[in-house]
């Protein structure tokens, strides 16, 4: 198969003008569905995100034997078997919501559940997951690697108990344990031991959800939480619109100077894409949320400034950062995201070189990246795969000319057609009588 034609970033000419609708949240969709598989019932999911993670995940339960409904884009609705099935194969693709979140259901499944993913997926670190089912009591072959591909070797259920766990390299391990925890039964007594918990706002929604489906969790102390053995309650969501995927468009507003709503946006919630409207007040923009949604003004001729910000709770957010960073008009520092090495692509190394690609100056610190203006030129940006590496490339190409971005439908990962909603926002910044694509 030969590579898609490089697409050429759609640039404003002006301020943009744009009311958005995004997708569902994935990071809540992934966690709905792995509850809704170990429910007692049928549980139904309103206006689920459904892109190339949630296909993953519905397609590992559907494996496990999980029926899903999914026919009706508004409404999902998902019926746990009596027994989940083993002796089946998990494509986990590149989400790692699934390889992280399914070993721990795969352990209560009746045999082998063998686990395997796109070829970045098995650089991405998933052993502090596999050896805490082993010390829960599960059978889990993954060749020592601590990556995919693995076997998790269920046996109908789990004992549980209490195991401690390094979760600096993702919450998403945290997270994996609490979900199926109820379902173990002894429970699970989880205390991370590492120097850093990364992505913690990840963490609450796990809580929240858990709390919503009447799963009891006590936290001891910040790093330690116990989750009660018991019932999965079914439910019926409504799943929040994905603040993260809404980021590259809000940004739109900030470097064109002009305005963006995002439709629907929660007014409370976990998802760390709320924290943009913060990172955007301190590079000049101005957010207000209203019933219609959140809007994001951006200052006078997009003038962005430079910042220096702690995103480990947010490190989702780094690629549209960044791509704020190298528009801003000072130096800008990005902190405590060393764990985006671990990401679907070394996401520094990969912001580094694209920026350098870009003629502007980046480089990597222990646990972060230093941005520092000067001119740019448009280029051909790489996406490595990365769905938010193609959003970082469309933020930049909407002001500087001449941007092409590679494979941009790999941001399917979690938008799918994020390419025509962008070019349709960006449409609105064009002069009258402006002809270029
Ligand atoms: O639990 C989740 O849904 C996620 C947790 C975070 O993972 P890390 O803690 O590995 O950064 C985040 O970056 C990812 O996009 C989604
Ligand atoms: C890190 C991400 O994804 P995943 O859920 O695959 O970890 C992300 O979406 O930025």
């Amino acid at each position: 198969m030969t590579d898609p034609l490089p697409w050429p970033a759609p640039s404003a000419s002006g301020p943009v003008d744009a009311v958005v609708t995004v997708p569902g949240s994935k990071s809540l969709t992934n966690r709905w569905l792995v509850l809704a598989a170990l429910a007692e019932g049928t549980s139904t999911l309103r206006r689920p995100l459904r892109s190339r993670d949630s296909e993953r995940m519905v397609d590992a339960l559907r494996a496990l034997g999980v029926e899903v409904d999914d026919r009706d884009d508004q409404a999902w609705f998902v019926t746990p078997p009596v027994a989940l099935h083993g002796d089946v194969d998990v494509d986990c693709g590149q989400a790692g919501t699934v390889m992280r979140f399914v070993p721990p259901v795969a352990a209560l499944a009746a045999g082998p559940v063998r686990f395997d993913g796109h070829p970045t997926a098995r650089l991405r670190p998933v052993g502090p997951v596999l050896e805490a089912l082993r010390g829960l009591g599960a059978d889990v072959e993954d060749g020592g690697r601590g990556t995919l591909p693995y076997t998790v070797d269920g046996r109908g259920g789990l004992r549980g108990g209490t195991v401690e766990i390094d979760a600096s390299a993702s919450s998403q391990f945290v997270s994996a344990l609490l979900l199926a925890g109820a379902r173990f039964e002894q429970g699970l007594l989880l205390r991370h031991t590492g120097a850093s918990l990364p992505s913690l706002p990840h963490v609450e929604m796990t809580l929240q959800v858990l709390e919503q489906v009447g799963v009891r969790v006590h936290r001891p102390d910040q790093h330690s939480w116990r989750v009660e053995p018991g019932p999965v309650a079914a439910f019926d969501v409504v799943v929040e619109p994905d603040l993260s995927s809404a980021a590259p468009f809000l940004a739109l507003a900030a470097v064109t100077g002009g305005t963006v709503t995002v439709r629907d946006w929660p007014t409370t919630t976990t998802q760390p894409g709320d924290g943009l409207r913060r990172i955007l007040q301190g590079m000049g923009a101005t957010t207000s949320l209203s019933p219609e949604g959140l809007l994001v003004q951006g200052a006078g001729d997009g003038r962005l400034t430079g910042v220096d910000l702690d995103l480990s709770a947010v490190g989702e957010l780094t690629p549209v950062v960044a791509a704020l960073a190298t528009l801003a008009d000072g130096p800008s520092r990005l902190r405590g995201i060393a764990h985006l090495r671990g990401h679907e692509t070394d996401r520094l190394a990969a912001l580094v070189t694209e920026i350098g690609r870009l003629g502007g100056r980046a480089r990597e610190t222990d646990d972060g990246l230093v941005v520092e203006p000067t001119g740019l030129s448009g280029a051909l940006l790489r996406t490595y795969h990365d769905h938010r590496m193609a959003m970082f490339a469309a933020v930049v190409g909407a002001v500087v000319p001449g941007v092409e971005i590679e494979d941009v439908t790999t941001a399917d990962k979690t938008f799918p057609d994020f390419h025509l909603a962008w070019a349709g926002a960006v449409a609105t910044g064009r002069d009258a009588g402006d002809d270029r694509p």
